[in-house]
């Protein structure tokens, strides 16, 4: 599909036109790039298998050889330091068709932890058997780990019939914020108050909080009435758990101050304005706050100055854009590297 791209101080909701020669590298609803290429065991879709033609290891029992649990205290920094590596994640991928929220998920497993009869000839099942001797699931007879396999390019038949599946990400690889303002116009305008460039909120306790989701049985599967908070954000994840959600409302709550100096500062200013004035000055706080504070941490302070991932001596801006770097994330990166820092989450969160 041809975008024409029209010049603009603002960054569009869906990530397109962010690089002008190549409008929809990064953007939303697009496949992700690949460092290899895929190796399914069909070629083109199925589980790949080992050299000698038999399954791969159980998941699970490889995930207990490789990645016991272990609690391991770190002296040096707070859980907000993992939090924020979540916003990140959320910001960058999101993968097309992940189940996310308990009511609204296809399952190949049962209520009883066994398998659903048509687990085995729906290609769309690819639940883990858990052993009898499962430290967590064992006492519980619970056998079947469900995993429905995700939406490619061959379920929205963008790709030839030969050619290998590529997953979907769902939201903008660019760290836009995607998480707060959405990943379309529809989203953005649902999210808006469309007055004084504010977000819309809602006010309980004296405190402002994010918006009701419209169908909260379906989006909070633990929810306590109707009425409990289960918010609506940019993002389907907001309600994952508790420390991201108070993140988001941060976000917010920063966004609509912001908005409402703006507004004082300069009176003749449109609702549009506002709103985009606000989002590009909180893009940047929250490119600042990863860039500066977040990444040293992982990635170490020094490397990042001697990779030219932050300029720390630059006066106002460092012009390094490359038109050549596709900001795409890679499925590697989604799926398995960034994952990594699932070790970073507290064991018991209370
Ligand atoms: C309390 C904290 C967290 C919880 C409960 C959590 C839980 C989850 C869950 C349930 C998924 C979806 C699994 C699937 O069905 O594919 C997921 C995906 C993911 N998580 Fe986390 N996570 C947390 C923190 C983090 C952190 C700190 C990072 C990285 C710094 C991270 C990176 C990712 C990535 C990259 C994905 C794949 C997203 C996608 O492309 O769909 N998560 N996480
Ligand atoms: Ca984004």
């Amino acid at each position: 599909m041809a975008i024409s791209c029209v010049k603009s101080r603002y960054r569009t909701i869906d990530g397109t036109c962010n690089n002008l020669n190549k409008p929809t590298w990064g953007a939303a609803s697009m496949p992700y790039a690949r460092i290899l290429p895929a190796k399914y065991g069909d070629g083109i879709s199925t589980f790949p298998k080992s050299f000698s033609g038999c399954p791969l290891p159980n998941a699970r029992e490889l995930r207990f050889d490789l990645f016991p649990d272990k609690a391991r205290d770190n002296m040096d920094y707070t859980l907000v330091t993992m939090q924020w590596g979540q916003v990140v994640a959320h910001d960058m991928s999101l993968t097309s068709s992940v189940p996310q929220t308990e009511n609204s998920k296809f399952t190949c497993c049962n209520a009883n932890g066994n398998f659903n009869e048509n687990t085995y000839t729906n290609p769309n099942c690819a639940p883990i058997n858990i052993s009898r001797n499962d430290p967590v699931y064992g006492p519980i007879n619970k056998v079947c780990m469900d995993l429905v396999r995700t939406d490619t390019t061959k379920y929205e038949n963008c790709t030839g019939p030969f050619s290998p599946a590529e997953q979907l990400s769902a939201v903008t690889a660019y760290l836009d914020l995607s998480i707060v303002y959405g990943n379309t116009k529809a989203k953005e305008i649902e999210l808006r108050a469309l007055d004084g460039g504010r977000l819309k909120s809602v006010t309980r306790d004296g405190q402002e909080w994010p918006p009701q989701d419209s169908q909260p049985e379906q989006t909070c599967d633990l929810l306590e009435t109707p009425q409990s908070p289960c918010y609506a954000a940019g993002d389907v994840r907001v309600n994952q758990n508790t420390q991201l959600t108070i993140l988001q409302v941060l976000l917010l709550r920063e966004h609509n101050r912001m908005a409402d100096i703006l507004r004082q500062l300069n009176p003749h200013w449109s609702d549009e304005v506002i709103f985009q004035e606000t989002r590009r000055l909180l893009i940047a706080i929250a490119q600042r706050i990863t860039y500066y504070h977040y990444l040293p941490n992982i990635l170490g302070y020094e490397n990042m100055v001697k990779h030219k991932l932050i300029y720390p001596n630059a006066l106002g801006y460092v012009n390094d854009y490359d038109s050549k770097v596709d900001a795409t994330v890679f499925n590697e990166h989604a799926t398995s590297a960034f994952r990594y820092f699932h070790t970073n989450i507290q064991g018991i969160l209370k």
